[in-house]
């Protein structure tokens, strides 16, 4: 974008964003000294017994010592893993930076010179069964009725599920979007996503009735036509032309996996009007073209269409990206994107701004740890004050230039096609015949062989998680970001409300997270000498996520199984280094709950976090590497399956009440339920030698207080297997399975280690 500089202005412009860091950077940084200290004490020590073991097997070659020497390697690569985690996690803590923004000023200014930039939002749905297109559409409208002028916003519909039904929700969309707009201009609604304001307590005015009635018609038709699936002609009318010309593209033969492209132009802002003879904005459906023989790079390879058909058409400077379940809640905030993207700051090579993703519908004590803070809030404050946080996929602005190579690159990366430039301006209404052309032409499924897409230009393929993954490689070019986090969320989005859906989301992100690691471009390596140490460092702890399962399940296995058997791998309470591991522990619980607290947190929606690390753990990321490993060996093939957004009352009202939803077997829940069976006995095993042997009260203590604390973790899944009666109990089936692998477990460790 070119600098403006008003010339009525002539002291200093008033400030569009400010920053400061946060206090806490100072005593964070002390505390990172102290830890890093007793880290390097508490390795010195395994070093020193561990050569104690080998020499004193060298003397005895017993199999016992080599148990021994077995059992001590792996408390310490667990011990390495949680102390390379808490490294890289230091990165986040060097300086944490608040921004605010003064979108008024902006305001100002803009109007005066009038140079709004266009916008161009990408909203990207993928099946309609799972993701509702009401809520798709409610998505949309939330956005088309941004506070920014109608003629630059161009929207954008990715659709890979090739779907009639959404398609015929956005024809409906576009005719209620005349009654809409008009309607949040007049009442200066903030909430603008129809959905919400009329679920919110809204006004009882007679307009307020009459547009929630035209709305309520709305949703009733295309309710109705998701349900039965199909589209008849009396929910058409004469006048849709075009649109029926459209809909008979969908004929026998057309299916989600193999179908040509579909564009249409549902709005022109050239042309149509609202009811009050305002322009709207444009609203243009696409689903790309597929076909069962080429690779459709998921949701990577939906927003380079869009990329590049947004660029037959328009070519706004500015890009939002949102996905179908995440609605504005804010209308003010392009302007305060445009803060940071418009400001003519020398040297600033600012290629995102990122809003965090803020969910409604959350229960109290949040058991799913779905506010992910550390993920959406925490962290991102702390890049932001190094070079710039990660991009998250959604509610996230960028400027066009910076999907086209690096910053210092100049001339910009050549594209295949002058059009496609993002400097190209686009002289042709969106509905020419010649603009829909190339629009069709650069969404077909093989536009992109033998070109750059997808490597160095748009977002990037490779990974399953292709929003870190793309915002990793922006800024390895040398591209920044920014972290905007107003007061107001200014998205909302959906959660999934029962643990198998977490779970599994978390596992597709583990999986991706280790395309990252284990590739060329690996953070620790590629990352740390593109960006520096900090930058790097913070990559690599996201790219290395799922390795946290391996502490997280050496611990909840190794020590209570050997335990059982009369094996002791965990220090004594008399031996010092138990105060080491005490502080550790304490050190690292008491730093992330101060984090916690300071945004906005409670104590116990910390705690279900906190649990939901250890579930994750033992979890996502375990079948994570198991899935990753299958795929890199060529037994398996990666996919990505969407979240399923829609809600089953029952379970709705399960999770209102804080139940865990278990309710389905999975291996996911059989691998918990293990873990708290063998804490379980652990803990009771020390019980009952406490008692008999109250002498050995030092030796026990440890392995009580770490069985005792999963076992407090895992109080929901004793209560799944045993108090409850409702469906989202644990299935009869995973329990038995989990008690049968737990003997094995016990007798493969007795033997061996009785050996
Ligand atoms: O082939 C695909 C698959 C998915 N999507 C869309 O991608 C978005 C995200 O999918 P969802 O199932 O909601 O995944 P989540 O795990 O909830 O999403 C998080 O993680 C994704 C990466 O795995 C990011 O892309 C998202 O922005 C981020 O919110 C949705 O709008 C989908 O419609 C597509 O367009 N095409
Ligand atoms: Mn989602």
């Amino acid at each position: 974008m070119a600098p403006t500089q008003s010339p009525s202005i002539t002291s200093s412009p008033p400030p569009l964003h400010t920053f400061h860091v946060h206090r806490r950077a100072i005593p964070y940084r002390l505390f990172a000294m102290i830890y890093l200290f007793a880290i390097i004490i508490l390795f010195y020590q395994h070093l020193h017994k561990l050569i104690n073991l080998v020499m004193m097997n060298s003397s005895t070659s017993t199999s016992t010592s080599s148990n021994s020497i077995f059992l001590h390697l792996s408390m310490i690569l667990a011990d390495v893993v949680l102390a390379f985690m808490w490294t890289a996690t230091q990165a986040c803590r060097m300086r944490p930076i608040q921004r605010r923004t003064f979108p008024d000023n902006l305001a100002k200014m803009l109007e005066k010179s009038g140079e709004y930039p266009g916008l161009d939002v990408f909203i990207c749905t993928a099946d309609p069964y799972k993701e509702p297109p009401m809520s798709v559409v409610n998505t949309a409208l939330s956005v088309m009725a941004y506070e920014y002028p109608t003629d630059k916003i161009s929207v954008y519909v990715s659709d890979d599920g090739g779907s009639k039904l959404t398609f015929f929700a956005f024809m409906e969309a576009a005719k209620f979007a005349r009654y809409w707009l008009p309607f949040c201009r007049e009442k200066r609604l903030v909430e603008r996503s129809p959905e919400a304001y009329f679920s919110s307590n809204h006004g009882c005015s007679y307009k307020d009735e009459e547009m929630k009635t035209l709305y309520e018609i709305m949703k009733g038709r295309v309710e109705n036509v998701v349900e039965r699936g199909e589209l008849n002609n009396e929910y058409l009318t004469t006048s849709q032309l075009h649109e029926r010309d459209t809909l008979s593209k969908w004929k026998s033969g057309f299916t989600r996996q193999d179908h040509p492209t579909i564009i249409e132009v549902l709005l022109d802002s050239s042309e149509d009007k609202d009811i009050t003879g305002h322009k709207m904005p444009n609203l243009v459906y696409v689903s790309r073209e597929k076909s069962r023989t080429s690779h459709h790079n998921f949701k990577a390879g939906a927003l380079n269409v869009l990329t590049r058909v947004s660029a037959t058409m328009t070519n706004a400077p500015v890009i939002l990206t949102l996905d179908c379940d995440m609605y504005s809640n804010d209308p003010i905030t392009p302007l305060r994107a445009l803060c940071f993207l418009w400001e003519p700051l020398k040297g600033l090579e600012l290629a995102y701004v990122q809003f965090p993703q803020h969910f409604c519908g959350i229960n109290e004590n949040d058991i799913y740890a779905n506010e992910i803070k550390r993920l959406f809030r925490v962290n991102p404050m702390g890049m932001d004050g190094l070079q710039g946080t990660t991009y998250v996929g959604t509610g996230c602005f960028f400027r066009r230039r910076a999907l086209f190579g690096s910053p210092s690159t100049s001339p910009r990366l050549v594209v295949e096609r002058r059009e496609l430039d993002p400097e190209h301006v686009v002289g042709k209404d969106v509905k020419s015949e010649i603009v829909l052309s190339k629009a069709h032409l650069v969404a077909s499924c093989n536009y992109e062989d033998g070109t750059n897409w997808g490597s160095k230009i748009g977002f990037r393929y490779g990974s399953l998680v292709e929003d870190y993954y793309t915002g990793y490689k922006l800024q390895c070019e040398g591209w920044k970001s920014v972290f905007c986090d107003p007061e107001r969320p200014a998205f909302l989005g959906d959660i999934p409300i029962n643990l198998h859906d977490v779970l599994s989301q978390n596992k597709r992100w583990a999986i991706g997270l280790l395309e990252v690691a284990f590739s060329k471009y690996c953070p620790l390596t590629y990352g740390i000498k593109s960006m520096g140490l900090l930058m790097g460092l913070a990559y690599t702890h996201y790219a290395f996520w799922p390795f946290w399962s391996i502490p997280i399940t050496i611990y909840a296995f190794l020590p209570p199984l050997a335990f059982i058997n009369g094996v002791s791998t965990l220090p004594k309470v008399t031996d010092p280094l138990f105060c080491l591991y005490v502080f550790f522990f304490v050190g690292a619980y008491a730093q992330d709950l101060i984090d916690f607290l300071l945004t906005n947190g409670t104590i116990m929606r910390w705690w279900s976090e906190q649990r939901m690390w250890l579930i994750r753990g033992l979890t996502s990321y375990l079948f994570g590497y198991i899935d990753f490993f299958l795929q890199k060996l060529g037994i398996s093939a990666l996919g990505f399956n969407v979240t399923n957004k829609v809600i089953d009352d029952e379970q709705s009202k399960r999770y209102e009440q804080g139940a865990f939803e278990f309710g389905v077997t999975s291996p996911f829940f059989v691998v918990l339920t293990m873990a708290a069976i063998v804490n379980l006995i652990a803990f009771v095993v020390g019980v009952i030698r406490v008692v008999f042997f109250p002498e050995k009260f030092g030796e026990v203590f440890v392995q009580m207080l770490i069985s005792g604390f999963v076992m407090v973790n895992c109080w929901p899944i004793y209560e799944g297997i045993a108090l409850r009666v409702d469906k989202g109990r644990m299935p009869t089936k995973t329990t038995t399975m989990a008690i049968l692998l737990v003997g094995i477990l016990y007798c493969a460790t007795s033997i061996t280690l009785k050996s």
